[in-house]
């Protein structure tokens, strides 16, 4: 599977190519937008956007929630690139088509990477609606075989074994905690642990023991191969998750999460995540991208 789908570096500079061609923006910072967060996008000025079935080599957005657009434009005055709606693993990508854009990105001269997503909840002391600053992750898909950098390595953009330790970038994670300070939101938000399962089934209680006893605080199924190609690149991370549900542990609670409620809560944080997300990019230290 993985040689079929493996992607060429023209590939990706093509893509680059064609999306240089199409807008004068040169962005630095690339933004992930998890499921009903598309809106992070919203907050973009002077906005240039294409829809991914008009971009050349570009997979396609299924899942209700992603908008399935490509959005350049600027925060305070520093140059973004939005993906409105992201691609998993589970409707049918490779872990290449899934992770595309972040090689691409890369050639476009981006270097640090937000990536955001809806989870839910293992730590008994989180609540729906709190945002977790992402501190780690862990990457279960990975653990059997299924990771994005499998495949001949193309030394162009890393090297065959890249660390993954510190992977989210402490600075951008401390930044964030201050903003939230002073935003006085500090109440509900977190820093934890986000674990990646395949979906698209949410987890047995069995499973949400199992990631509960592993030290889990949040689980998704997104994010971890996009922050490895991303690292693999040499970008810098930041991730937020947004706690949508608490995955049901007990055999006595008869609660049933679905995709309908994640979507629900992600837009009552809609604009506390947008302030949050616009202010970390005007405040963070990026070289001022007027190329
Ligand atoms: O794209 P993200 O990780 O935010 O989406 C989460 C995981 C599933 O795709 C979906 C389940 O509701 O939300
Ligand atoms: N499990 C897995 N993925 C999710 C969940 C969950 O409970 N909530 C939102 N995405």
């Amino acid at each position: 599977m993985h040689s079929k789908d493996q992607i060429s570096h023209e590939d990706y500079q093509r893509t680059a190519d064609w999306l240089l061609s199409q807008t004068q923006h040169r962005p630095k910072v690339a933004i992930i937008c998890g499921s009903g967060l598309g809106m992070l996008a919203d907050a973009l000025q002077c906005q240039d956007s294409f829809k991914y079935s008009d971009i050349p080599g570009f997979p396609q957005s299924t899942v209700q929630g992603h908008a399935g657009r490509l959005v350049f434009g600027e925060l305070r005055g520093k140059t973004c690139v939005c993906m409105q709606g992201r691609f998993h693993m589970y409707e049918g990508h490779s872990l290449c088509k899934v992770t595309f854009p972040l090689r691409v990105f890369k050639l476009l001269g981006v270097d640090t990477l937000i990536v955001t997503n809806a989870a839910g909840s293992l730590a008994d002391s989180y609540n729906c609606g709190d945002i977790m600053i992402i501190r780690d992750h862990i990457n279960f898909p990975g653990f059997a075989g299924l990771n994005p950098l499998i495949g001949p390595n193309d030394e162009k953009f890393g090297p065959r074994f890249p660390p993954m330790s510190g992977v989210y970038d402490k600075d951008l994670r401390k930044l964030a905690f201050d903003i939230c300070k002073s935003m006085g939101v500090s109440q509900y938000v977190q820093e934890g642990v986000y674990c990646m399962v395949g979906g698209p089934n949410f987890e047995t209680i069995a499973e949400a023991r199992l990631l509960h006893k592993l030290g889990v605080d949040a689980v998704g199924m997104s994010t971890a191969p996009e922050v490895v190609v991303a690292s693999h690149c040499g970008m810098r991370v930041f991730g937020l998750s947004l706690i949508t549900n608490k995955v049901v542990k007990s055999y006595q609670d008869f609660e049933k999460v679905n995709h309908e409620a994640v979507l629900e809560v992600s837009k009552m944080r809609s604009e506390t995540l947008q302030k949050l997300v616009t202010e970390l990019v005007s405040r963070m230290d990026i070289n001022n991208n007027t190329a």
